[in-house]
């Protein structure tokens, strides 16, 4: 039974509006909590291992339990595990002994995955997750002495590691579930966790595994891996095949421009993303922006409701029984595209012409992060957890394509963000459609915008823009946010 349905309406919204930004001074007890106590990971996937990486490093006593045919077979899993020094076990040998359970496992199989270990952990132990769906969405009950806390890594497991290593670490949600805390340990195992893996460094939320589900499945259908999806279909083929942009220089202006441009998001937020534009192109991807907005704000909002009333998650589930058949089916269509098979030139573009020859992605940008953050809000979702599962993870995001290009990208975020990405992709493509064919012009996409032509502007009509821009409330949250992580990687 879906646990958020099942709650008072009262609750509902105390627990999705759960968001206070943690004070450096609340993690000065470091790992302490969890030091010298047992912890054992299910699982050793995209999360899994770079997290135990990063707790191993911070001091804590770090093993991984698999399912037995994982050990077996010697699977990827038992690799990552066994190359890097960890002990591993079945969950007999490991979980009885665990005084901190981490399941980290995909979230398609915690159905199966929480029974099998629940009913192995000792009297008093803790269980913690890095996503709540299991929880709130499919309302697992876990035993009554247990303790479940939730450590939730704004950004992919790749860069929690590597974001750790450089000395920094990756924002994180933590949350104790008000139906699990026992002993009243909850927090300070979470905070702890949160501790061992920087977290604190950029920024902690105190959450609710409610608030962090609503917003999580949003950000990543919408902005974060749906959209960026939908940008890169449907500029690969306005390029291609009507500008006669050559395939490969189109797949490197995507593949690599997505990172670029969201590049100048991390450090200013839209402001300095759209100031790396000349004036004319500003105003020109303000417009194409708001247009978008327009057209996509429906959709927008039909993917909140799904999520917030249970509609998205029983749609999945019914997929998950089906044997995954629509996610692997949308898939294989993403590795068909043409732009996941031509490589791309190594032909030179300038870290600035990313920006000139890429309006209408840095429109797409603009549009997908504001009305992500501006839908999660409306349902009362804080606008600290709204930055970070909007503008804060596009990036992180981007940087993924950069690496892997769509089909990959899709393969490292875990399988949830996958089924939701392409579900929106699937409607957002041919919502968009009239709009890429009436709308945008040759020197939106794929040419210099303006290229010979004057930079004159109308002074009030910049004006106009420049306000649009700064004063939208994403603005103003991210530059707060922003200053408490100023030493986060710069990629480009
Ligand atoms: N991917 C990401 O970057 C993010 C993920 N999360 C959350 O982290 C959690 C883990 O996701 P992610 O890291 O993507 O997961 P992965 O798909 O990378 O996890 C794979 C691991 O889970 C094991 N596994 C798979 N099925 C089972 C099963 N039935 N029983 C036991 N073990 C199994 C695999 O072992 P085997 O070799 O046996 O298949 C492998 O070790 C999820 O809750 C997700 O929402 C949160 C933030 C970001
Ligand atoms: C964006 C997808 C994500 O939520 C993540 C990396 O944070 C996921 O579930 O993979
Ligand atoms: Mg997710
Ligand atoms: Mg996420």
């Amino acid at each position: 039974m879906n646990y958020f349905n099942s709650i008072p309406m009262r609750r509902q919204l105390e627990e999705i509006g759960h968001c206070r930004f943690m004070e450096h001074s609340e993690f000065s007890r470091g790992v302490e909590a969890l030091k010298g106590k047992k912890i054992v990971f299910v699982g050793c996937g995209a999360q899994g291992l770079h997290q135990g990486l990063d707790l191993r490093d911070s001091g804590l006593d770090v093993s991984y339990t698999l399912r037995k045919e994982a050990i077996e077979q010697k699977r990827q899993s038992w690799k990552n595990a066994t190359e890097n020094g960890f002990k591993v076990g079945t969950y007999e040998e490991m979980i009885p002994d665990a005084d901190l359970v981490c399941n980290l496992t995909p979230d398609k199989q915690h159905h199966n995955v929480i029974p099998a270990i629940m009913k192995l952990m000792k009297k008093g132990a803790a269980l913690s997750y890095s996503h709540g769906f299991n929880i709130v969405e499919e309302g697992q009950e876990i035993r009554k002495d247990i303790t479940v806390i939730m450590v939730a890594p704004k950004g992919p497991g790749s860069e929690v590691r590597s974001e750790y290593v450089r000395g920094f670490g990756m924002p994180c949600l933590i949350a104790v579930h008000p139906e699990n805390d026992p002993e009243g340990k909850g927090w300070d195992y979470a905070k702890a966790y949160a501790a061992g893996l920087h977290a604190d460094r950029p920024g902690v939320l105190e959450s609710s595994f409610v608030a962090e589900v609503k917003s999580d499945l949003m950000g990543e259908q919408t902005i974060l891996c749906g959209m960026l999806q939908t940008g890169t279909i449907l500029c690969y083929d306005k390029m291609v095949k009507e500008f006669g942009v050559e395939p490969a220089y189109a797949v490197k202006l995507l593949q690599y421009g997505w990172e670029t441009i969201s590049e100048a998001l991390k450090h200013g937020g839209i402001t300095n993303m759209m100031d790396r534009l000349s004036n004319p192109a500003k105003i020109r991807a303000t417009e194409l922006a708001e247009k978008m907005k327009k057209i996509m704000k429906p959709l927008y909002q039909e993917h909140q409701d799904n999520i917030i009333s249970g509609k998205f998650s029983s749609t999945m589930m019914v997929d998950w029984e089906a044997g995954d058949k629509d996610l692997l089916k949308w898939r294989g269509e993403t590795g068909e595209l043409e732009f996941e098979k031509v490589e791309a030139t190594d032909k030179a573009i300038s870290e600035q012409e990313y920006f000139d020859r890429g309006v209408l992605m840095v429109a797409m940008i603009k549009a997908g992060v504001e009305l992500a953050f501006e839908t999660m809000c409306s349902v009362g979702i804080k606008p600290m957890s709204a930055y970070y599962e909007s503008l804060h993870e596009t990036p992180l995001i981007a940087n993924l394509i950069a690496r892997k290009k769509l089909y990959e990208m899709n393969r490292v975020i875990s399988d949830t963000a996958e089924y939701g990405c392409y579900l929106f992709a699937n409607k957002c493509v041919p919502l968009l459609a009239d709009f890429m064919k009436n709308e945008v012009k040759k020197d939106d996409i794929g040419a210099i915008y303006g290229e010979g032509k004057t930079t004159a502007v109308d002074n009030e009509e910049l004006i106009k823009v420049n306000k649009n821009i700064r004063n939208h409330p994403v603005e103003e949250v991210g530059a707060w946010l922003r200053d408490r992580m100023s030493g986060m990687t710069r990629v480009v």
